[in-house]
């Protein structure tokens, strides 16, 4: 038997799926990790919790699944984006904790960016936009505020690594950096896909404390001792691409839209490099090795299930998600509630690193149950922001969306998004599309499978949500959702 695994490696959690050569989970194991806010603004991971977590997840999925390990022919990696680790490739230890793709630590470095380089010529090299989301200006951070950090680059002994450089240096001891997860640290030149000799320079950040660029699959970067087999690691996604990838969205002109922790919509433009002029990002879609590179258009949205989870931890109006989902069943509308979860600010098609949530439109009528459906409501609306502008952006009218993630077990969710969205909402059998769109790429590296065609055939639809809603209603919705969205912006300073 041939079978594949994949490390998905999240915000929330670590997860290790195995899948058989039909592309079917046959085992998993997950564990969450803790999340550090030392201040507003900032957050943090333990860079060897998750190595521990990684660990802890192979061993188990490999005893649940049963497999004998000799089957396990290739592993690969998926992984939260932007995020920075700064370590120590000759110990191996840690220099500071991983800085998360929200933290908003670094925006007054980004404004001092904006005098080095205008925002035109930044799209043009990086395909990105100005925002501490991207990965440089947190290793600007570090090297100005961490003292072991500059110590050890100065020593030549340091690297900022994304998680997949990190994952990927415990495994096998190389120093690398898929082209997907190196297309988010504002750094690689996203018609080159090598690091940016201008931009390096600009920002003062030596190559030689990055790693290597890499195909995203067909390459076999190296072995990782697993349970003493040695098995190959081949396949490295970004999560959002990767998804994209799980889900078969091969070709130019299909996308979909992740809804996890936070929630992201990626339309493949082919070999097009397409640019934006309405808030969404370019990014590398996938590279396969010896052919060209597959772009996509981004709309990145920060807060979407985490706006659940705040709801049940912090306000405690909650058990669990389950418990939100049949309250915000339980009311035909949001009694007039629209929420913007601004937490790190606004992501696309904003870009407000000032902006801060809001709760709009409180009287006494509304309820707890009026206030869970707006949470879920939030994540619709903020998607259909995006979609309008990747199909102005692409030109490309999209007729149905694909969805996976954690959010689509939420069926009010789901059916308010078709009705936003005014199309149908598809979730396909395999809802682990991040896990595995990692696992197809590590599978086609060791020929399990020969080509992304065949992989098609495992794309099925499971679940099918239409619109139901009237068109003014619609129109109606979104008009009181911008509005709500207009009184987060201004809050916070710009360096904030
Ligand atoms: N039935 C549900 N209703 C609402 N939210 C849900 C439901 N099930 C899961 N979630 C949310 O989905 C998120 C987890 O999704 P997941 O795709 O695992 O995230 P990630 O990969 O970003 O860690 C959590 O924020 C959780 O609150
Ligand atoms: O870990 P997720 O699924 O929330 O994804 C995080 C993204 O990669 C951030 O860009």
């Amino acid at each position: 038997m041939n079978y594949i695994g994949a490390i998905d490696q999240g915000t929330t959690s670590t997860r290790f799926i195995i899948f058989n050569d039909r592309g079917e989970a046959i085992g998993s194991h997950q564990i969450e990790h803790k999340q550090y806010y030392p201040q507003p603004g900032y957050v943090e991971h333990d860079p060897d919790e998750i190595w521990k977590n990684t660990q802890t997840v192979i061993k188990q999925a490999i005893k649940k699944s049963g497999i004998n390990i000799k089957d396990l022919k290739a592993i690969g990696i998926t992984n939260q984006r932007e995020t920075i680790i700064p370590f120590d490739p000759t110990t191996g230890e840690v220099l500071y904790n991983a800085i998360v793709w929200q933290d908003l630590r670094a925006s007054s470095i980004v404004s001092s960016f904006k005098s080095l380089i205008s925002a035109d010529e930044l799209k043009e090299r990086t395909g990105l936009l100005f925002s501490p989301y991207f990965s440089a200006s947190k290793i600007v951070w570090l090297i100005n505020n961490v003292p072991l950090v500059k110590e050890r680059l100065d020593m030549n002994r340091c690297v900022f690594g994304t998680i997949d450089t990190f994952l990927a240096f415990k495994l096998t001891g190389k120093i690398i950096t898929d082209a997907t997860n190196a297309s988010r640290y504002m750094l690689m030149n996203i018609k080159t896909l090598e690091w940016d000799e201008k931009l390096l320079d600009l920002f003062k950040i030596p190559r030689r404390a990055l790693p290597t660029i890499v195909p995203s699959m067909k390459e076999i970067y190296g072995y990782a001792d697993i349970l003493g087999t040695k098995v190959p690691l081949c396949g490295i996604l970004g999560d959002q691409q990767a998804a994209l990838f799980g889900q078969a969205c091969f070709s130019e002109g299909e996308a979909k839209c992740t809804y996890g922790t936070g929630c992201f919509m990626l339309v493949n433009t082919g070999d097009k490099l397409c640019y934006s002029s309405k808030g969404l990002v370019s990014t590398v879609a996938y590279l396969a090795k010896g052919e060209k590179p597959a772009y996509a258009l981004e709309g990145s949205i920060a807060i979407a299930g985490s706006l659940v989870q705040w709801v049940r931890d912090n306000l405690k109006m909650v058990q669990n998600a389950k418990e939100l989902d049949e309250l915000a069943s339980s009311v035909s509308d949001c009694g007039g509630v629209y929420i913007v979860p601004a937490f790190s600010g606004l992501f696309a098609p904003h870009w407000r690193s000032d902006a801060r949530g809001v709760i709009a439109g409180l009287t006494g009528y509304v309820n707890r149950a009026h206030i869970c459906r707006a949470v879920l409501e939030a994540t619709a609306f903020q998607a259909n922001d995006i979609f309008e502008a990747m199909e102005l952006d692409s030109g490309i009218n999209l007729k149905t969306l694909k969805v996976d993630g954690g959010l689509t077990n939420s069926n009010p969710l789901m059916e308010f998004q078709s009705d936003i969205l005014s199309i149908p909402v598809i979730r396909p059998r395999i809802t682990e599309t991040t896990a595995l769109g990692a696992a197809f790429a590590a599978g086609l590296s060791v020929d399990i499978w020969q080509n992304r065609e065949n992989l098609s055939k495992y794309w099925k639809e499971q679940l099918r949500w239409t619109p139901s809603m009237d068109e003014k209603t619609r129109q109606n919705k979104i008009i009181f959702w911008r509005k709500a969205v207009s009184r987060t912006l201004n809050w916070a300073s710009k360096e904030e």
